[in-house]
């Protein structure tokens, strides 16, 4: 999914209205109705009271649509106008103008000076008082009408985005923003809303198509895309009939040290289990009986070491080496890595301990091959690019990083982030159970996996990350979170792939209706 800029949004406002001879107020009208229809079908008429909060612009002006149609159906609506400024757009004036004509419980005004309405933990807000327009801090006493939102505990949902929060930027002050129990937001999710920082704002939230213009959704190049089945199912590549294992390449995992060398096994057996042709796993001596014994696939070269790697050297041609895992950062370890650099030409996947040993050999960076994959987890990523001052700065950061030396960055966490330049891919798949030792050893051996399969690193990122996450999702089905273990994800990655093929379920209610029927024809024909 298209993650569109606040500019592209409002590029396909005017597009839209123009391309399908409506007026801004229809489009307003169309959006407003979607986000009625939402509550109309969880509320089927309930009598709780709602109060529907609207600013002056847009935003505002859709909370009024909302609130008109809910007053229509015969709910229980006080509909109050936030008056943080003399301005009004258009569509919010015409549609003051629609709810004055439809009901004579006008809406109320709030300004600085006034109290704020009670609301009871049981009745529902809707927070229409700033969308994607807030371009400033907003006023103490808008932000005390936040706060009390939040102490009501009501139910809030969001129209668009929690007021307050910026689509590109962290608030100065958590309390600055609605804290929203839902957003149903425009035609396009949210950056902010998949960043630690900023995902606090809402717990939940969902897409309403409002039916922009086909042919701009398609066309425009967003700077963020959402990562989902969709977006991974044209990545797959399908095998051919005569294909044999030299056809899906040779992984070589290079990694593990003493009391490490399970990270060197996690790696090796998910990048055969993802699909290389052959693995191979170079080690210090120690790790050659626990790899022989545990998994026969693998093939293993052992470094002249026996607890650590000091001197990479083989003579086998691997289509792509997984790097780092466990490998630990002695002394000989990193001068190993520095003259395997100076003359390695094949693509690398660098993840842990490898990272870390470019983060103290910088001058490293520039040896690696142009789209080599790097797969940091916070810490690593601090050690690599320095301290951010927040998700935004971090991004920023590691996109110069990404330009500067031309490498693919996977920032991994809840949402895992895949950096290319001034693009940015948003997983989708994975959950907390992925919180536990060995799975970005796994993550490192699935995207390798993919390399050597003839997956360029992009699309290897992108695919790897997603499979990954949907392993763990499938694997923690029968185990919890708090069972998952690395090796359980590898253990399903199988029916990752399997999952991108299987057809969605009829709804249920059908399935049900037509068991029903059938029953009812056997006891008619008894
Ligand atoms: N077709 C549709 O229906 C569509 C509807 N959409 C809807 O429109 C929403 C955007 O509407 P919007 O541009 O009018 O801005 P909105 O967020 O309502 O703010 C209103 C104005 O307030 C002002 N302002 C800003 N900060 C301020 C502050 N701190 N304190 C005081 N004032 C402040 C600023 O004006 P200024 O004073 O700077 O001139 C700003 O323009 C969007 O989120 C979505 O809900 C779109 O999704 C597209 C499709
Ligand atoms: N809360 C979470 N939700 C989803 N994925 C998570 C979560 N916590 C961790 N992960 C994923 O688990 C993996 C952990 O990797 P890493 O920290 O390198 O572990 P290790 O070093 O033990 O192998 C990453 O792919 C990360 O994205
Ligand atoms: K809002």
């Amino acid at each position: 999914m298209k993650i569109f800029s606040d500019k592209q949004i409002y590029e396909g406002d005017k597009l839209t209205a123009k391309k399908q001879n409506i007026t801004s107020t229809e489009l307003m009208e169309r959006a407003g109705i979607q986000i009625f229809n939402w509550l109309h079908l969880r509320m089927q008429g309930a009598q709780v009271p709602i109060h529907v909060f609207c600013g002056i612009g847009n935003n505002g002006g859709n909370g009024l649509v909302v609130a008109r149609h809910l007053i229509n159906h015969g709910y229980h609506v006080n509909t109050y106008v936030v008056n943080f400024s003399d301005k009004r757009t258009r569509d919010f004036l015409c549609n003051y103008d629609l709810i004055k004509q439809t009901t004579k419980k006008w809406p109320t005004l709030i300004g600085p000076d006034d109290d704020f309405p009670e609301i009871g933990p049981d009745d529902i807000i809707i927070d229409a008082v700033f969308g994607i327009g807030l371009n400033r801090p907003a006023d103490d006493w808008v932000v005390n009408l936040f706060q009390h939102f939040k102490v009501s505990k009501a139910f809030t949902l969001s129209v668009d985005i929690p007021s307050g929060m910026k689509t590109d930027a962290v608030p100065a002050d958590d309390n600055n923003v609605v804290w929203a129990n839902h957003t149903l937001s425009f035609q396009s999710t949210k950056l902010a809303f998949f960043l630690p920082d900023t995902a606090k704002f809402t717990e939940q939230w969902e897409v309403l198509d409002i039916g922009f213009d086909r042919e701009y959704l398609i066309k425009t190049q967003t700077a963020v895309d959402l990562i989902g089945k969709q977006e991974v199912l044209p990545i797959y590549k399908p095998r051919d009939k005569f294909s044999h294992k030299g056809t899906f390449g040779h992984a070589l995992i290079i990694g593990g040290s003493y009391g490490k060398i399970g990270a060197a096994i996690l790696a090796s057996r998910s990048a055969l289990s993802i699909g290389a042709g052959l693995v191979t796993a170079f080690v210090p001596k120690c790790g050659y009986i626990p790899i022989q014994s545990s998994f026969p696939e693998a093939m293993i070269i052992t470094d002249e070491q026996e607890e650590w790697i000091s001197n990479i050297q083989f003579t086998i041609t691997p289509t792509v080496i997984g790097l780092g895992v466990g490998m630990g950062t002695e002394k000989a370890t990193a001068e190993a890595l520095q003259v395997f650099l100076t003359t390695n030409k094949t693509p690398l996947v660098i993840d842990a301990d490898g990272i870390n040993l470019l983060s103290k050999n910088k001058d490293l960076l520039k040896l690696l091959p142009q789209n080599t994959v790097l797969t940091p987890h916070p810490k690593e990523l601090e050690r690599l690019i320095g301290v951010w001052k927040d998700d935004f700065d971090k991004l920023k950061k590691v996109k110069a990083f990404s330009k500067k030396y031309h490498l693919i960055v996977v920032i991994k966490g809840a949402y895992t982030l895949t950096v290319l330049e001034d693009k940015i891919y948003i997983n989708s798949t994975g959950n907390p159970g992925l919180a536990t030792a060995g799975t970005g050893d796994v993550l490192t051996g699935v995207i390798t996996g993919l390399i050597a399969q003839g997956y360029d690193s992009l699309a290897a990122s992108v695919f790897g990350v997603y499979l990954h996450g949907k392993s763990a999702d499938i694997a923690v089905q029968g185990l919890g979170y708090e069972a998952m273990t690395a090796t359980h994800v590898i253990d399903t990655l199988g029916d990752a792939y399997l999952n991108l093929f299987e057809q969605p379920e009829p709804p249920k209610v059908e399935a049900e209706e037509k068991e029903g029927e059938k029953k009812e024809k056997k006891s008619k024909t008894k």
